[in-house]
């Protein structure tokens, strides 16, 4: 997806510098292949579950916060032992250990190439305004919206295999019988855990989706996964047309010879 995007703009690119255009105005055209999204939502919203369609779809960097965190109270680092006790009573972690751990995952070679597809911040404006800052913005601030009460369902049932680190709902997305005996339960999931979580994220996501007006697309996420996984990849679909130069080009001057040419 990323290959045919870049090449195509290259050689829209390549067509708008060689003059090949018969109209007097010229356009600045930044070719930047990379897509980069944002996915917020309650605890067990799905941005997990879509997460992974994304990325195998689009080929982005998927960066959860939750996840390094994770990984970083197992394996005891600093990081880890004052993130660890936040997490267990379900709240958000200080920005001092998350901001910089965000900023340093972005700045890596593999996210400029393929772009990125962070998961689960910003969480505060605080951590927004950090990033603003920095002139990090998404191109898609994709928002799954599911009601309360069904998200403390979703959580309690929710199980995840710890070898492939795939999802599962006991009742919603039932794993195969041969793997059950090693799936794990997370253990800020429980219906106190939960109800912690979703009013964290609930006192915090209008003040995050303020930073990103101009880009945020609500996703309904009561529908089929499948359903919830379509809506999505319309919106980045979307987006990846609009970035394209001669996309925009062709919208301000359709009489252009290239346009014709190039329209397919
Ligand atoms: N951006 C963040 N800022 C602070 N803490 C965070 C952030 N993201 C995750 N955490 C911590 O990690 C926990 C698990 O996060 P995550 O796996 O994203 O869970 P969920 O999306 O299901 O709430 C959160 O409850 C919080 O304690």
């Amino acid at each position: 997806m990323q290959a045919q995007l870049k090449s195509r703009q290259t050689a829209r690119a390549g067509a708008f510098r060689s003059g090949a255009r018969p109209v007097a105005r010229r356009t600045a055209v930044k070719v930047d292949a990379t897509l980069k999204v944002m996915i917020a939502g309650a605890p067990a919203a799905g941005k997990g579950t879509q997460c992974a369609k994304i990325v195998d779809k689009y080929k982005l960097v998927h960066i959860s916060v939750g996840d390094i965190l994770r990984d970083e109270v197992k394996n005891g680092t600093p990081a880890g032992k004052k993130a660890k006790d936040f997490m267990d009573r379900g709240v958000l972690v200080p920005d001092e250990v998350v901001v910089e751990m965000v900023k340093s995952r972005l700045a890596e070679d593999d996210v400029k190439q393929h772009g990125w597809l962070l998961d689960g911040y910003p969480r505060s404006a605080s951590q927004a305004e950090a990033i603003e800052k920095e002139g990090i913005r998404p191109d898609v601030f994709l928002l799954i919206n599911v009601p309360d009460e069904l998200l403390v369902e979703r959580v309690v049932g929710r199980r995840l295999d710890p070898e492939t680190g795939a999802i599962y709902h006991l009742k919603y997305s039932p794993p195969p019988a041969n793997i059950v005996s090693r799936l794990i339960q997370r253990s800020d999931d429980t219906e106190d855990k939960c109800r912690v979580r979703v009013a964290t994220h609930n006192a915090n996501v209008d003040a995050v989706v303020g930073y990103y007006k101009d880009v945020k697309v609500d996703i309904d996420g009561t529908q089929s996964m499948q359903d919830v996984f379509e809506a999505i990849c319309a919106a980045l679909d979307e987006t990846v047309a609009k970035s394209d130069p001669l996309e925009q080009y062709c919208k301000d001057e359709p009489s252009a010879d290239e346009c014709r040419v190039y329209n397919d």
